[in-house]
């Protein structure tokens, strides 16, 4: 159902528009504070909200450029309306005052091509200066542009609870458009975003809500049966529900990590995907005596390190403009010390994965070569032929998935194998 597009509920846009762009929170925790205040927003009143301020935070760079500096908040709105979700100066009618007719009639006559790189793609400059050294003018275009989509929402078939077909089949019996994924094959991809948080396959445990691309992290780890695996940096659990899956129910999967927030926020989702063999807890930091114990015991060790989350701008656009060179530059620092860590725990002949949602080379093949330079007892899997034999088709040494490319979200991962 299309929301009725009134006075009022654009009134709650700016209002959630200005609490966003101060970027003191997490743009997604924002707009669910917001809503969690205005009970009142029905579904659609709430996706039109969510849909637009996402849009000003994804293509707030370009439409500024366009607007020629007279801008506020209501203007930044209207304008996204008009030039990203192209609706005509009639739909507007409801709010558009008629002293701002010709503002956007001149806004929307601005041809995009003339503006500089940087604020076609909608990227901070430095950004831009870091993606377009990396991957060239025009593909970094295409790569700003797929980012600059709302992603698709993915599942994973829990294979303790259910298989993918059947997870199909019972979708296309509730109306929900789904189909296989194009990588990994517990993948399911969903045509549109319906509300699952009640639906009885996901009480059931049979899915998780995770990125096809997030899922193939788990499948370069390759956990088997009976093997003790360390889930390094675990958060909420989206890789460990998958590690301790693919281990079938059985060994020991250790999940760490520094947050308790995000450690409790593991425990339902452990409920649900009927696992017994995960182990969380809580770390002080990446030298803590938890760790130490284990040194040289763990068959596959997975570090889902820290990072500036930029392959994930399709999902959270607001950290494209939280982020900035001096984080990225510490989180380098932080993701070093943890790949150093974690990398103790491996048994000789075992296997390490050191992975992020992020683009930057900085803070992916550096840190992955830096590592490899001070540690010749590692070398590196080719992760081609590790996920060929998984029935995964994907190319290069390191998994880099992009989303323009394969329509997932940005992910790099290595996997390292301790000489035996
Ligand atoms: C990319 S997130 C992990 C996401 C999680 N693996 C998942 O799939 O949902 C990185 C995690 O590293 C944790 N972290 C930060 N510093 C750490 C450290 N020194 N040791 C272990 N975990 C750390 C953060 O709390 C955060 O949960």
């Amino acid at each position: 159902m299309k929301a009725r597009f009134t006075p009022a509920l654009f009134a709650h846009a700016e209002a959630v528009l200005g609490q966003l762009l101060r970027f003191d929170h997490p743009a997604d925790a924002v707009v669910s504070r917001y809503f969690r205040e205005h009970r009142q927003l029905g579904h659609a009143d709430r996706a039109f909200v969510a849909e637009t301020v996402f849009a000003v935070l994804r293509r707030g760079r370009s439409i500024e450029a366009r607007c020629a500096g007279q801008l506020s908040d209501r203007r930044r709105l209207l304008a996204t309306l008009a030039l990203v979700r192209g609706w005509s100066q009639r739909e507007l009618a409801p709010v558009l005052k008629a002293s701002e007719e010709e503002w956007l009639a001149a806004a929307k006559a601005m041809p995009e091509a003339e503006l500089p790189p940087a604020v076609r793609c909608d990227l901070p400059e430095w950004l831009y200066a870091r993606l377009e050294q990396q991957f060239g003018a025009d593909e970094t275009l295409a790569l700003a542009r797929a980012m600059n989509q709302s992603a698709p929402l993915d599942l994973r078939v829990n294979t303790l609870k259910a298989d993918r077909e059947t997870v199909l089949a019972k979708l296309a019996a509730d109306d929900i458009t789904a189909a296989p994924g194009a990588l990994s094959p517990l993948a399911v991809r969903l045509r549109d975003k319906p509300a699952l948080a009640k639906h009885p396959l996901f009480l059931d445990g049979a899915f998780e809500v995770q990125d096809e691309g997030s899922q193939l992290l788990g499948f370069l780890l390759e956990p088997k049966r009976g093997e003790m695996v360390v889930d390094f940096c675990a958060g909420a659990g989206g890789k460990t529900l998958l590690l301790g899956a693919l281990m079938r129910n059985t060994g020991r999967l250790y999940a760490f990590d520094v947050s308790d927030k995000r450690l409790v926020n593991l425990k339902p989702r452990l409920a649900r995907s009927g696992l017994s063999n995960v182990h969380p807890g809580r770390i002080e930091h990446e030298r803590d005596q938890k760790i130490k114990r284990l040194a040289g015991k763990a068959d596959r060790v997975l570090v889902d390190a820290p990072c500036s989350g930029l392959g994930t701008l399709r999902r959270n656009p607001d950290l494209k403009w939280r982020q900035n060179e001096t984080s990225v530059t510490e989180l380098t620092v932080k993701q070093a010390s943890i790949l150093e860590a974690a990398a103790t725990l491996v048994r000789p002949g075992g296997r390490l994965v050191y992975a992020t949602c992020s683009l930057l080379s900085a803070e992916n093949d550096a840190i992955v070569g830096a590592f490899l330079d001070k540690h010749p007892e590692f070398t590196l899997l080719p992760a081609s032929a590790v996920l060929a034999r998984q029935g995964i088709a994907c190319d290069g040494d390191v998994l880099r998935l992009l989303p323009h490319k394969h329509n997932t979200d940005g992910f790099f991962a290595a996997a390292l194998e301790r000489k035996a």
